[in-house]
């Protein structure tokens, strides 16, 4: 694959060790160990409950370990904490009562993007001519558009991806992974709850979890 062209992000890489990661009192993940260099995505699997939106809003640094560690390296310490990555939840966090384009406004100024095109990200994430109607108005599939839109909108070097391909369609499925293939191109990271296979062109891991029996 010819990468020239592409801009590259900042060299992130992210580092867990013997980690260790509880839910109301209880142990949900243990002795949790990976690393991943700048350019990889990882695939977490696992049945319901397994942990893995669990161990994302650990790395997102919404939850804390109960023990060992997370270490985001590269990362600017002048920059904001955690302003290195894009967490983007299982729902989506968009607004009723705000337009498709104010909702994806919203979000870069929450995440202070440089100002950016809106309507090209839109086309991009398959919205171009939705941008005027009320968010609240979306299909399910086009609303985890518009919650992915935003990856777009605003580069950063880490994503932490729960099920970006539900409620999508096939095109929809195949898009994300273009857009994730894309990203690692450019030397970016991302970590990806899933229970269904994204196509990623390029290095992918995968992480099978068991839940507190690892
Ligand atoms: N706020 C909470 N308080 C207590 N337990 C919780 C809380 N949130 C999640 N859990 C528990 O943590 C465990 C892991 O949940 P998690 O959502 O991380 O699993 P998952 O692998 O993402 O599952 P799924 O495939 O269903 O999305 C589950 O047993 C769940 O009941």
């Amino acid at each position: 694959m010819n990468n020239e062209g592409l801009s590259r992000m900042p060299e992130t890489g992210l580092g867990v060790s013997a980690l260790a990661l509880s839910r109301g009192g209880r142990d949900i993940l243990t002795g949790l160990s990976f690393s991943l260099e700048p350019g990889t995505a990882l695939m977490l699997r696992g049945p319901n409950g397994a942990g893995k939106s669990t161990l994302l809003m650990a790395l997102a640094g919404l939850l804390d370990p109960r023990a060992g560690r997370i270490d985001h390296t590269g990362v600017d310490l002048e920059a904001p904490k955690y302003g290195h990555l894009h967490y983007v939840a299982h729902a989506p966090a968009i607004k009723s009562g705000l337009s498709v384009a104010e909702n994806l406004k919203f979000w870069v100024d929450v995440l202070a993007g440089a100002p950016v095109d809106i309507g090209a990200a839109l086309s991009q994430a398959g919205l171009g001519e939705l941008g005027g109607i009320d968010a609240g108005l979306l299909s399910a599939g086009q609303t985890r558009r518009l919650a992915l839109a935003r990856l777009i909108a605003v580069r950063r070097p880490l994503w932490l991806l729960d099920e970006p391909t539900s409620a999508l369609d096939a095109a929809g499925a195949m898009w994300v992974g273009a857009l994730i293939s894309d990203h690692l191109r450019r030397g970016g990271l991302a970590v990806i709850a899933t229970h269904l296979d994204i196509a990623v062109d390029g290095n992918v891991k995968s992480l099978q979890l068991r839940g507190s029996a690892q």
